[in-house]
């Protein structure tokens, strides 16, 4: 006997739900067939576009794709759509101007399984990540850096003598001073040894995370099912990895943060991020669980979102001084100007420093650090441009064509801090700034650009006051520098 339901047969109801949803789903689908979607390589049944993906996450192999399609092209890989923005102009309408619709994430298994939902870089766009967001731009906006310049200014002289030193070790050298500047400004802990304990924790989420989150690496990121699949099965190697991945994962979040507050407690803090909150928190009665969880989340993520990136740029000013020699000799030459002999650059002395400014820009724009940025997700259909743009589609703004585009920026390859100049060498107003696309879109800019740029301008201003960057010599004495448009991007999302 069927049941009834208020009445009326269930079996009807169900009937006619499914005869609405069918009819609303024919409806939508007649609409955007009206519209049509932007302009791309022919798609297969059901794998879609797989094979026109580039193999390569390179933004100049995507970049073939907007010469053939224009600056919006659309793809549709195994039923994930992906659009691809081409141009500065057309990620500033979408992701800039209709950022409402554009600042989701794309849903990541792994991120669970590994223990990393705290790092909210990757939340959805929802209630929490505006909260840890929140909490994060209280504290690295540019006002609250300034209190933190002198930390700065510290970690670019001991990055000055480590790395006279031992040249060779250049590489870990900058990547600490990176990192243990961070572990200063948010927790107040000072790291003496490139072997600390807790730098090795968070380097090793670092390595983790670079792992968990390649494009393309799990198929559980495809059929997401299989997360359910019991360690032990064979074949369910990123179970095993994740349960082990999760322990790091969570020291990351944790060990420094109970560090500082031990320190608090113990009443030898110095001042921090940590001990601000903590302590404002006092008259209260101390941090409520959800304030605390909040606090964690957000400030574990200042390592994750600093060491790789301001890293990575540090590595194009050092290739690029060793490049153009001549560039480097014009920062040095306003830096005796305006510093002097007797002593290093400060923060104090930026405002009348134009061209290392103009010079930090160049290094942004020059090889762009994520050069596809972060991936976004749109929320719902949109039109833009007489296409239709699929809610959940992946929007991938190709940041490297947008620092290269010759509308811009004449001759691209070459490095010229002097494109941000006027004839004077006073800052040029009208030039696209690498500020506006290099750090992100929208409401998911990147929020430690004001901390990042500070950190890179201190750090190229101190090593050019004392130290000459030159390529180094091979056996026979020769030092053969490669042209710059063969100075090649790794593949990644960070270079
Ligand atoms: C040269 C330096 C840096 C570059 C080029 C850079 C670039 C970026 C980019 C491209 C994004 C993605 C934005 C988007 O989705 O549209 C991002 C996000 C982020 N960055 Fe940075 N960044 C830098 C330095 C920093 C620093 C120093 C910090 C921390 C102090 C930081 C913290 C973050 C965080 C927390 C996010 C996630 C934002 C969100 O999803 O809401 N970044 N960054």
């Amino acid at each position: 006997m069927p049941s009834s339901f208020h009445g009326l047969d269930a079996w009807f109801v169900l009937q006619l739900a499914v005869g609405v949803v069918f009819l609303v789903a024919r409806f939508l689908r007649g609409r955007r067939r009206r519209i049509p979607l932007p302009p791309g390589p022919k798609p297969l049944p059901i794998l879609g576009n797989v094979f026109d993906l580039p193999r390569k996450v390179l933004a100049s192999e995507y970049y073939k794709l907007h010469e053939r399609y224009g600056d919006v092209v659309y793809l549709n890989v195994l039923g994930q759509s992906m659009v691809l923005l081409g141009s500065y102009e057309t990620a500033r309408e979408l992701m800039d101007k209709r950022s409402s619709n554009y600042s989701n994430r794309p849903r990541s298994i792994m991120k669970t399984l590994i223990g990393g939902d705290w790092a909210f870089v990757f939340d959805q766009y929802d209630s929490l990540w505006r909260r840890r967001r929140k909490a994060f731009h209280n504290h690295f906006g540019s006002k609250p850096i300034a209190q933190y310049e002198s930390v700065q200014e510290d970690a670019a002289r001991r990055l000055l003598q480590d790395v006279l030193a031992k040249p060779e070790l250049f590489a870990d050298y900058f990547r600490f001073a990176f990192g243990s500047t961070i572990l200063r400004v948010v927790y107040g802990i000072t790291t003496s040894s490139l072997d600390d304990e807790l730098i090795a924790v968070v380097e090793e989420a670092q390595v983790i995370s670079n792992k968990a989150y390649t494009p393309g690496k799990y198929l559980v990121e495809l059929l997401p099912f299989l997360r359910h699949i019991p360690a032990w099965v064979p074949g369910a190697q990123f179970k095993r990895d994740a349960i082990e991945w999760n322990v790091t994962m969570q020291a990351t979040r944790n060990k420094p943060f109970d560090v500082a507050v031990e320190k608090i407690r113990r009443g030898d803090a110095t001042p921090s991020i940590v001990s601000s909150i903590v302590e404002g928190a006092f008259s209260k009665g101390g941090l409520s669980p959800e304030e605390e969880s909040i606090t964690r989340d957000a400030t574990a993520m200042a390592y994750f979102g600093a060491v790789d990136t301001v890293q990575a740029t540090s590595h194009t000013f050092l290739c690029a001084m060793a490049l153009f020699p001549e560039v480097q000799k014009k920062a040095q030459s306003e830096l005796d100007t305006i510093v002097g002999s007797s002593r290093l650059p400060r923060f104090s002395d930026r405002s009348s420093l134009p061209y290392v400014n103009a010079l930090v820009y160049e290094c942004l724009r020059w090889k762009p650090t994520a050069q596809l940025g972060l991936p976004h997700r749109s929320v719902a259909d949109d039109e833009f441009n007489g296409y239709v743009i699929p809610g959940g589609s992946l929007i991938l703004p190709n940041v490297w064509a947008m620092a290269r585009d010759p509308k811009h920026y004449p001759d691209p390859d070459s490095f010229k801090p002097e494109r941000f100049l006027t004839a004077d060498g006073r800052p040029k107003e009208e030039v696209l700034h690498p500020r506006d696309y290099a750090f992100g879109f929208g409401r998911r800019i990147c929020p430690g650009n004001h901390f990042g740029e500070a950190t890179l301008f201190i750090t190229f201003a101190t090593i050019l006051h004392a130290l000459i960057v030159e390529l180094q010599p091979d056996e026979k004495g020769l030092s053969k520098a490669p042209a710059s448009e063969d100075v090649r991007m790794k593949e990644n999302f960070l270079t």
